[in-house]
């Protein structure tokens, strides 16, 4: 059995992975014995799972390296510099970050890019996402990744061509751009939709999740993939074999 510590134990994600981990084969490091202190929880478990917020995010990644720790890491919203840690931790230890750990956004983000390489410069490209009204971040973790997937796809990047503050007297559409909307309310779990527009037709690709199971089944199916790897940093591609 692989036991896995959750940074993150009590939020949404952090409860989903803990029910069904048992039934993929993993066990729950944690109890009195480890408590809230990253650096016993990375010591106390084979591979650790980071589901908190961005602010914890170096604290989480020192412990996991100190204690040479694999970690999945799901927290999204990060910024540049805690993506350069990041960097440095995989050249220790084995990394995985994703805005996504689903099968289906998996597939999603290849479809994406393949249309967008497909379709050519006619068609404008929109990103919208929809989550819950809690979350924290905006664009999702998730519609970046979209965005990056399609902006690879038109050969550009998604700092480049991202656009994510339309408001007031924006004027037409400038071409190459990549748009990018969020709506918050409610309870939706996660919603994602890519949409390639040109004149008189447009094509919607999208994923709707309904259930954070799907998330949990991915960050443990990653976790328990990197276990057995060497440093470095990974993608939920390499583990899902898409
Ligand atoms: N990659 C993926 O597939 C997915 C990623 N996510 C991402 O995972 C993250 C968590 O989402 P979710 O579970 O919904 O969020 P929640 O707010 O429900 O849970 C966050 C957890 O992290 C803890 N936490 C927050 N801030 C800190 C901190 N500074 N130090 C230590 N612990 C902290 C919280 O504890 P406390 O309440 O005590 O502060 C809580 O237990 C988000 O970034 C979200 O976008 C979510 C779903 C899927
Ligand atoms: O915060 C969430 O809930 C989610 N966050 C991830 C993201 O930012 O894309 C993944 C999923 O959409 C749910």
């Amino acid at each position: 059995m692989t036991s896995i510590g959750i940074f993150g134990s009590m939020g949404r994600m952090g409860r989903a992975i803990a029910e069904i981990a048992p039934g993929l084969g993993a066990t729950i490091a944690g109890g009195s014995d480890v408590g809230d202190n990253p650096a016993d929880l990375a010591r106390k478990a084979d591979v650790l799972v980071d589901f908190s917020a961005p602010a914890a995010l170096e604290a989480h990644l020192g412990a996991a390296r100190a204690a040479r720790t694999p970690i999945v890491i799901g927290t999204t919203g990060l910024n540049p510099h805690q993506h350069a840690l990041i960097d440095a931790a995989a050249a220790e230890i084995p990394v995985l970050q994703t805005g996504n750990t689903s099968l289906g956004i998996g597939l999603l983000a290849r479809l994406a890019r393949e249309a967008a390489a497909r379709l050519g410069p006619d068609w404008d490209i929109e990103i919208v996402e929809m989550h819950h009204r809690n979350k924290a971040d905006a664009p999702s973790g998730t519609a970046l990744m979209l965005g990056n997937a399609v902006a690879h796809g038109i050969g550009t990047t998604l700092a480049e061509a991202g656009v994510s503050d339309r408001a007031g007297l924006t004027g037409p559409r400038a071409d190459g751009t990549i748009g990018m909307a969020s709506l918050r309310g409610g309870s939706v779990v996660g919603d994602h939709s890519v949409v390639f527009a040109t004149a008189g037709e447009r094509i919607e690709l999208i994923h709707r999740a309904d259930d954070r199971a799907i998330f949990a089944r991915g960050a443990i199916q990653a976790a328990l993939w990197l276990k057995g790897q060497q440093p470095g940093r990974y993608t939920m591609d390499q583990v899902l074999g898409i």
